[in-house]
């Protein structure tokens, strides 16, 4: 056999397991179905919104959402090497010490705070050093002293004026409070596991790389995966290895085993596709967070573009007190972040604006994943059901609440700020069918082939093994059994170095 591993997707997680894979003296083939990132939006973090809908995006959309007026919602995926790294803000977020024990808690042994911690730190390059709490020589730049934005530090100043306490490292186990944000970006521009990891070692010799290589199925005998099937310059392919690890994320993973006939044998069989192996968790347990903006133009003086990043303050708060972590993250952003697709028609206004985005990260509500029909044609479904528990639209009402308080306070005021939407004619007691009309996507997706033991299951904590099957293992978003109280870009990243700890003991 030629290879050894054959690994789909070159995403966050991705690279960093082809990487320790190379550097262990594996043969691998890496399978990317995007291209190279050669497009000139990908470095500059305030051109982030360009990217979608282009080349790089997968342009999904959701089914119609009943929670959210009826709107289909766009989840833009990255396509390119990179993956979602090539398309994100860079905020660097691990979650909360809560959320790894809900992990264990869950049927996760070994995926405490405790345990993920030192993935973390052998992860991150950051620029405060080491420490007890982080990295300072791993290969990811995470970094804090870049040049800040003066209307960042002025809301900054407004959310403590309101009653939030300043934290000064959000990553550092408790999540609660405001924070200048950590990001992944090297001489200001975009620094991605991509850049990071395979990239410094592309033309090693052990490494196959084939982009534009969109895989189809996996190959399966007797329980077994082979490897997989793939599209490739034209034509369909195979490659054959040891062993098959899928990081195709979090919407992409499920659909290859799901077209594979992996998953929930009754829901394949009325999608007309033969089951070879039912496994009813694959493309269930979808979590999603969700943001819905105010934003504000200014009076006194244009919003100055800062120098690195559109977005670079958020908080964690709770929504009430009795919760045990917060379920809020609203996020600051130096632009105006009109909402796609409102439903009261397209929401414009002027170019001069800042936004405070309410911010939903402890959803209730769960979606799904499910083929439309056999055929390559036929599209995913995704819903997401959002917002199908009030206890959400509850919690984003009061982040959003919230978020227009802090435009109202005196820290703000030398810019003297205008709400432009939800705009003055909307009480804060009217904000429900505002969130439900203007929701966006916060672009987290997890959790639709989660860890763990129980019947929904889909992946061993231990080994990342596919239940029931042998020849295959996922590391990716969709492990996730709950998604974390944050960004979810850093735990992808961690999963992927635990994997490489699992297979080469990096
Ligand atoms: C617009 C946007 C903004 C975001 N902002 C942030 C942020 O600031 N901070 C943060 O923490 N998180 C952010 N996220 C989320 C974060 O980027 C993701 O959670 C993370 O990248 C997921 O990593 P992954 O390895 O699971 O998947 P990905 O990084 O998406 O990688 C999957 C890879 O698999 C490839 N692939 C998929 N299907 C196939 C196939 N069939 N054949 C071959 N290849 C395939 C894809 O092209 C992709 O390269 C954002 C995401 C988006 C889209």
């Amino acid at each position: 056999m030629e290879f050894d591993y054959v690994l789909i997707g070159a995403g966050s997680a991705g690279n960093v397991i082809a990487r320790r894979l190379l550097d262990a003296g594996k043969r691998i083939a890496v399978l990317e179905a995007g291209d190279y990132d050669i497009n000139p939006n990908i470095p500059p973090l305030y051109n982030l919104g360009m990217l979608w809908h282009s080349e790089q995006d997968w342009d999904y959309y959701t089914t119609e959402q009943a929670g959210c007026a009826g709107r289909r919602i766009h989840l833009p995926r990255g396509k390119v090497m990179g993956g979602s790294h090539a398309l994100n803000a860079t905020i660097w977020v691990r979650g909360d010490r809560w959320d790894y024990t809900n992990w264990e808690k869950s049927g996760c042994p070994g995926w405490g705070w405790d345990d993920v911690l030192p993935f973390y730190k052998t992860i991150e390059n950051f620029d405060g050093g080491s420490s007890k709490t982080h990295g300072g020589s791993g290969l990811l730049d995470v970094v804090q002293d870049f040049a800040r934005n003066p209307i960042q530090e002025d809301m900054l100043a407004g959310a403590q004026e309101i009653g939030i306490a300043f934290n000064e490292d959000y990553n550092s186990g408790s999540v609660e409070g405001v924070s200048r944000m950590q990001l992944n970006v090297r001489d200001g521009k975009r620094f991605n596991t991509w850049h990071a990891y395979l990239k410094p070692v592309a033309e090693h010799p052990n490494l196959t790389l084939l982009t534009g290589a969109h895989v189809r199925r996996l190959l399966i005998a007797d329980g077994h995966v082979t490897g997989v099937e793939f599209d490739h310059k034209g034509s369909r392919q195979m490659i054959q290895a040891g062993e098959t690890i899928l990081s195709a994320g979090a919407i992409n993973t499920p659909e290859i085993l799901l077209r594979s006939g992996i998953g929930p044998a009754a829901e394949l069989r009325d999608a007309g596709i033969q089951a070879v192996h039912d496994l009813p968790g694959v493309g269930k347990n979808l979590q999603d967070h969700l943001l819905s903006p105010v934003i504000f133009t200014t009076k006194a003086k244009p919003v100055p573009m800062g120098d690195v990043a559109p977005a670079e303050v958020h908080f964690f708060a709770k929504s009430h007190p009795d919760l045990p972590v917060a379920d809020t993250q609203p996020i600051f952003f130096s632009v105006p972040m009109y909402s796609q697709d409102y439903a009261q028609g397209e929401m414009t206004g002027p170019d001069n604006a800042f936004s405070m985005l309410g911010g939903l990260v402890r959803p209730q509500s769960r979606g799904e994943i499910t083929l439309s029909g056999p055929g390559e044609q036929n599209p995913l479904l995704i819903d997401l059901g959002a917002l199908s528990e009030q206890a959400d639209v509850d919690a984003l009402v009061a982040s959003v609440r919230q978020c227009r308080e802090i435009g109202r306070t005196q820290a703000l005021a030398g810019w003297e700020p205008e709400e432009i939407y939800p705009g003055p004619g909307i009480s804060d007691d009217e904000l429900e069918q505002y969130v439900r009309e203007s929701v966006v996507t916060y672009h987290h997706q997890v959790g639709t082939c989660k860890m763990g033991v129980d019947a929904l299951s889909v992946v061993d904590p231990g080994t990342f093994r596919v239940h029931g099957l042998s020849g295959v293992r996922i590391a990716d978003a969709s492990i996730m059994p709950l998604i974390p109280t944050g960004n979810t870009n850093a735990p992808s990243v961690m999963i992927g170095e635990r994997l490489a700890h699992v297979l080469v003991g990096s």
